[in-house]
């Protein structure tokens, strides 16, 4: 088991923000998140990134009972986590191959001495993330798709149990998303890959890779399970409150609005 939670609620500002949570994930699973904004996914992963601990219920992350043993650093150095707010937390004049190393000590820049292995593990993780060329340039300069990339190689570092990928393509254009969701596929081949957590919007990011996905509505599971089951035209259709169509394309739903009769 990956991690567990039990009737888990969190009450922010006297306001319910999450309610009766009851999802468990396994080793070989690979989930996505899938919700609307205000749905309540940031506050999710807050929770298991125990930056927030349940106001009600149990949970369990990598072995971890929150209230029992000592978590945060602890289990975030587990945990591999890339969102766009992260992004922005990096020193611009740090080159990309710095920042991947920093993920050794999950520090932002580099204040302790990489070993050689490390550095041939920057090395090795910008190859694989396609991002060798531009391993001198400083992150300020680099696109937003490069910088994803970057950040996930950082990530990768530290060999996490849990990869938490948060709406990774926000701001990316048609063909920079496609690679990077590319890059994302490969991660999961890798004969150490970390359960994927993929947070989205958009139904079209959902890869065949993703087996399980989670639909978030209002702070509550709408529903979860088997992605290909959850990804229908039925379901959906009932999550939005709006009649949609879900085609299944190159093993990716498409969504569209059905067309109402006049
Ligand atoms: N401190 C707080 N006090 C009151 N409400 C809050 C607080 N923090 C978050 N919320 C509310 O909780 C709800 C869930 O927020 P959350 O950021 O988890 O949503 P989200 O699914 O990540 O949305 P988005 O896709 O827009 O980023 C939102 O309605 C938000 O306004």
């Amino acid at each position: 088991m990956v991690f567990r939670l039990e009737g888990v609620s969190l009450k922010k500002d006297g306001k319910w923000i999450l309610q009766d949570i009851n999802w468990k994930v396994n080793k070989g699973e690979h989930w996505t998140i899938f919700g609307l904004n205000g749905a309540g996914k940031t506050a999710l992963l807050n929770l298991l990134n125990a930056y927030e601990f349940p106001t009600e219920g149990k949970m369990d992350v990598l072995g971890k009972t929150f209230g029992k043993s000592p978590l945060g650093e602890n289990l975030r150095m587990n945990i591999g986590m890339v969102s766009s707010s992260l992004q922005q937390k990096f020193y611009p004049s740090d080159s990309a191959y710095e920042i991947v190393l920093s993920g050794s000590f999950a520090s932002i820049g580099l204040y302790q001495t990489p070993t050689d292995e490390m550095r041939e593990k920057a090395i090795s993780l910008l190859k694989e993330l396609g991002c060798i060329e531009y391993a001198d340039r400083n992150y300020e300069t680099l696109s937003q798709g490069e910088k994803q990339r970057v950040l996930i190689a950082r990530a990768l570092m530290a060999e996490p149990d849990l990869l938490i990928l948060d709406e990774p393509t926000n701001g990316l254009d048609f063909i920079a998303r496609e690679n990077l969701l590319e890059a994302i596929e490969q991660i999961v081949r890798r004969a150490d890959a970390p359960t994927l957590l993929y947070v989205t919007h958009h139904v079209e990011e959902i890869l065949p890779i993703f087996t399980h996905t989670i639909l978030l509505r209002k702070g509550k599971i709408f529903s979860s399970g088997l992605t290909r089951e959850m990804i229908s035209t039925k379901i959906l259709s009932s999550f939005f409150e709006l009649l949609v169509d879900i085609v299944w394309q190159n093993g990716r739903p498409l969504l569209s609005k059905k067309k109402t009769r006049c």
